[in-house]
């Protein structure tokens, strides 16, 4: 799969022929260096961006044909969004803020029974500004896995947390990987947390430069950066 922006007159070739099958119940963590690509093939996978050519498929289905309202229903049902920054909505408790997404799902948990997944049965009542960093997250990432979606796409979570409140947070998807099996690829800048991937995808200049499978993984508490 390629995917090129057009900027103007300048083409930029963020994704230069990519090959990667995820593989169901995994963790796959996708390192490499800034512009390398990973954002590009994560927004792809979920929906949110088109490639330029090639195929995109999730089982049976054919993204690439997939009409705005096919991709929005996609993504509604099967994939679960976690980015650097947490989204949350400033007004709403932690319970609403998941109690949203809950709303407009076929088969969603309990916006209670994600939080406490996730770590935060105390804090339901909670407002984002009455929460840490790693605590929104943790809220965040509630937010996704409420409508059990197949596939979790996680763009830097720990990104914009220290290395101890990260761990927390690696513990809550690592957790959800175990109990709910959802397939899950990680985009980090921590090297460290390669550790707890079944399989670790390095991008080069808009390609896979290496492919490693961890023999032995850690559990998130294990890992430091
Ligand atoms: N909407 C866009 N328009 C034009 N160019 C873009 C766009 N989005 C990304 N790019 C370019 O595509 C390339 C790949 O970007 P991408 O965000 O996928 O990299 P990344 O590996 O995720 O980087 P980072 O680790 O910094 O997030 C970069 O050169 C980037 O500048």
């Amino acid at each position: 799969m390629t995917k090129v922006y057009h900027a103007g007159e300048i083409e930029v070739f963020a994704l230069r022929g990519v090959d990667l099958e995820l593989y169901e119940g995994e963790i796959a963590v996708l390192l490499g260096p800034s512009g390398s690509g990973k954002s590009t093939l994560l927004n792809i996978m979920g929906g949110l961006d088109r490639a330029t050519a090639g195929e995109v498929h999730f089982r049976d289905q054919d993204l690439t044909t997939f009409s705005e309202r096919q991709f929005t229903r996609f993504r509604r049902d099967h994939v679960g969004f976690v980015f650097q920054f947490y989204n949350l909505i400033p007004s709403l408790t932690a319970w609403e803020n998941v109690a949203l997404v809950t709303e407009i799902s076929s088969n969603p948990m309990k916006p209670e029974e994600a939080l406490e997944m996730v770590g935060l049965k105390d804090r339901i009542t909670h407002f984002p500004a009455q929460l840490s960093g790693g605590e929104q997250q943790r809220v965040a990432i509630a937010r996704a896995i409420a409508k059990r979606p197949e596939v979790m796409l996680c763009d830097e979570p720990t990104g914009a947390l220290d290395s101890k409140t990260g761990v927390l947070v690696l513990e809550a998807l690592s957790r959800i990987n175990e109990e709910m099996k959802t397939t899950m690829a990680i985009i980090t800048h921590n090297a460290g947390i390669r550790q707890i991937a079944h399989r670790v995808f390095t991008f080069k200049d808009g390609r896979i430069a290496d492919v490693a499978v961890n023999d032995q993984r850690a559990r998130p508490a294990e890992v430091s950066w």
